[in-house]
């Protein structure tokens, strides 16, 4: 099945991004307070526009069981991934209402959400939109898992519950992606299988280039707007 390779297609991402510095940071409990906000900020944001491509594809679907599945969906990010972005607020020790309220779209960011929005603005099939959005609730379920079988979190861990938290919630999320990109794959030709690959392994690429641009506290080049 399409969804098998996939999953293969991530795992050199799932190991790069568990190396790289924001995570080894949120194991090691080192990582700077001010890529704590630049990610807390570029991630509200990309939150709602997830939760808007969402409400998109329930346009474009006809399955009712899709329509139920996005609308749970929409709900889950709306309402109940807060938890995990509150782990890191308590961490910076500052409200996150306060820390979110000056986000912005930073680059690469921008860069990732605006690939979804393509396929979902260019595609009239679904799957073109859900295999770039599959590696968001994929990659971090696995790099959750990952942390918890390698490492021992004490109560204590300032993180525990941000790994906690996407390694038991959101594995439902991601299979239902996958078994819809099956589904449709089976009537398509090799090209647009392969635009189904191409789609997925470029956001996989995004999810480590969003982690990185916390480190990084990527900016937009400044434009000295009152000229
Ligand atoms: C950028 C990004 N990818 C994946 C997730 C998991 O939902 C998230 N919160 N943010």
């Amino acid at each position: 099945m399409l969804s098998t390779q996939l999953k293969q297609d991530a795992e050199q991402f799932i190991d790069e991004i568990y190396g790289d510095d924001f995570i080894q940071g949120l194991i090691n409990e080192d990582i700077d307070h001010a890529s704590l906000i630049h990610y807390l900020q570029a991630d509200a944001l990309y939150l709602e526009e997830f939760a808007n491509i969402y409400a998109m594809l329930i346009s474009k679907t006809t399955s009712k069981d899709m329509m139920e599945y996005l609308l749970e969906e929409m709900r889950f990010i709306l309402g109940g991934e807060v938890e995990a972005h509150e782990v890191l607020a308590r961490a910076v020790g500052k409200p996150y209402a306060e820390i979110i309220k000056d986000g912005e779209w930073y680059p690469s960011a921008d860069h990732y959400i605006k690939h979804m929005y393509y396929n979902a603005y260019a595609k009239e099939n679904i799957a073109f939109t859900l295999s770039a959005m599959a590696p968001c609730p994929y990659i971090y379920q696995k790099l959750a898992e990952k942390a918890m079988a390698q490492n021992v979190f004490q109560e204590n861990h300032q993180y525990r519950g941000w790994f906690e938290f996407y390694s038991s919630n959101i594995d439902e999320t991601a299979d239902v992606m996958f078994n819809a990109i099956d589904k449709e794959a089976e009537n398509m030709n090799d090209d647009e299988i392969g635009l189904l690959r191409k789609n997925f392994r470029e956001s996989a690429e995004h999810e480590r280039r969003f982690f990185n641009m916390a480190m990084t506290r990527e900016h937009w080049a400044g434009v000295d707007m009152n000229v």
